[in-house]
């Protein structure tokens, strides 16, 4: 939707204020996105399609529709029956260098308020000791570059071996990115790609992340985690964890050697690089299901140690959001499915790689579909109240049938309400234990 229909729809929308009888009769949705999956959810509720310059009352948007939506320029103003997907700068978490600096900024105002939870240990790495924090070290180490190069030469000093990864800020897919394994590396690709960082549109930035360079294999592969958190508010925040996660395997086995440093199909394991090596199975998608990697981790290393693994992850996914909630403009009308990517080592350690705003609708097999016609399902189930006509008014507390395959994971207003009646603290979701099963 561009900032001109935008403008002549709210003329004729700005004055509507509630629902009436008239629209109760039919809901209306528009997409962005015309993905069966999406649609068909739509259409099993009797939603009725409309475009984007008639009346909605739930809008699955691009983020650039939803960003005009709310842009001051817009004048656009929602009325109490409208919802959408996006919250409006969803990018404080869903961009790979704001990400890390809002985590940054939540370490330091933890520390100054001395909270136990920004605790530090001394760590030694080779001959140079460094400290590192306790609990809240699970992003990779990471510089924002050009503008933090010199802050990231004095840290890859410290251990020259290590191995880093340089990601453009602004593209997905795995587009742009390439390991380094020293210094002169990184000069020579900036030297080549002349003007590396900058763009016909401006200056482009990049972060360059320490590798984890550890990974815990399966069958020799390197994995990831794609997890969907959906945040119905931030402040207080809600968020909500979607049990049906799946784990993304590269298709060659892992090889740290460095004749394999640019080979993609080695290190990266997003599907849309994987689909295209000569070893992708498109029957399975290269895909296990978290069930299938709790039975192999209970398996190989115990149900104690699995058990403790999950609940690091939904601890990092908590502590990841409470760090961008202050920032986040909490708009009611909205709610946000993020897609995280998680690696875990082989210290069964999670660390986070990423947060995406927009995870793929695509489905690459026909298990992949049956889960993101799901997730869709039950995310419309959970912002929506027990009526299913989209109300902003609504408390937001979905019961626990609506909720589905998403379990609680915060709900800061219940948990201060616990609080008040000295039941307990910060509440993360009771049915830890049985996560993910
Ligand atoms: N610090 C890291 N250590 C090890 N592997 C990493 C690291 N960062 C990224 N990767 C690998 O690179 C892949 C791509 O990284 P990332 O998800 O950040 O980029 P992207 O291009 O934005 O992908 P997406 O399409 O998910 O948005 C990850 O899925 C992971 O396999």
């Amino acid at each position: 939707m561009t900032q001109d229909q935008i403008s002549r729809k709210t003329n004729f929308y700005g004055r509507a204020n509630s629902f009436s009888d008239n629209e109760c009769s039919g809901i209306t949705y528009c997409t962005d996105l015309e993905k069966s999956i999406l649609t068909n959810n739509f259409e099993k509720r009797g939603w009725k399609q409309v475009t984007s310059e008639e009346y909605w009352n739930f809008y699955w948007a691009c983020v650039q529709s939803c960003r005009n939506i709310f842009s001051v320029d817009s004048g656009y103003r929602m009325n109490d029956n409208q919802m959408i997907n996006h919250f409006p700068n969803h990018y404080e978490l869903s961009r790979k260098d704001l990400l890390v600096k809002n985590i940054k900024r939540y370490r330091k105002d933890l520390e100054r308020d001395g909270n136990s939870l920004a605790e530090k240990a001394e760590l030694n790495w080779s001959s140079t000791a460094s400290t590192r924090y306790l609990h809240l070290d699970f992003v990779p180490v990471t510089f924002v570059l050009p503008a933090d190069y010199n802050m990231f030469v004095e840290e890859y000093r410290k251990n020259p071996q290590s191995t880093w990864i340089m990601k453009p800020c602004g593209k997905s897919q795995g587009a742009g990115i390439f390991l380094i394994n020293n210094l002169s590396k990184l000069k020579r690709w900036s030297r080549e790609a002349k003007n590396a960082f900058h763009t016909p549109v401006g200056k482009e930035s990049y972060v360059i992340s320490r590798y984890i360079d550890n990974p815990l294999l399966i069958g020799g592969k390197k994995f990831d985690l794609r997890l969907y958190v959906l945040v119905t508010s931030f402040r207080p925040l809600k968020a909500y964890l979607f049990k049906q996660g799946f784990c993304r395997f590269c298709t060659v086995k892992y090889d740290t050697s460095v004749t394999e440093l640019d080979n993609m199909y080695v290190h990266l394991t997003n599907v849309s690089v994987q689909k295209h090596g000569t070893e992708y199975n498109s029957l399975h998608g290269g895909k296990w299901s978290l069930q299938n990697l709790a039975l192999y981790l209970e398996g190989t290393h115990g149900k104690e140690v699995t058990d403790r693994l999950f609940g690091s992850i939904s601890w990092l996914i908590v502590h990841s959001l409470k760090a961008v909630a202050p920032v986040m403009a909490n708009d009611r009308h909205c709610f946000e499915c993020y897609g995280y990517d998680i690696i875990i080592d082989n210290n069964l350690k999670p660390w986070l790689v990423e947060v995406n705003a927009s995870p793929s609708l695509t489905s690459t097999t026909v298990t992949d579909r049956i889960l993101k016609y799901k997730l869709i399902d039950n995310i419309l189930s959970v912002v929506l109240p027990p009526d299913g006509i989209p109300d902003v008014r609504w408390n937001k507390i979905p019961s626990e049938d609506a909720l589905g395959n998403f379990e609680l994971l915060l709900d800061e207003e219940l948990a201060a309400q616990e609080e008040n009646q000295n039941v307990a603290h910060i509440r993360i979701s009771k049915s830890s234990t049985n996560r993910w099963k």
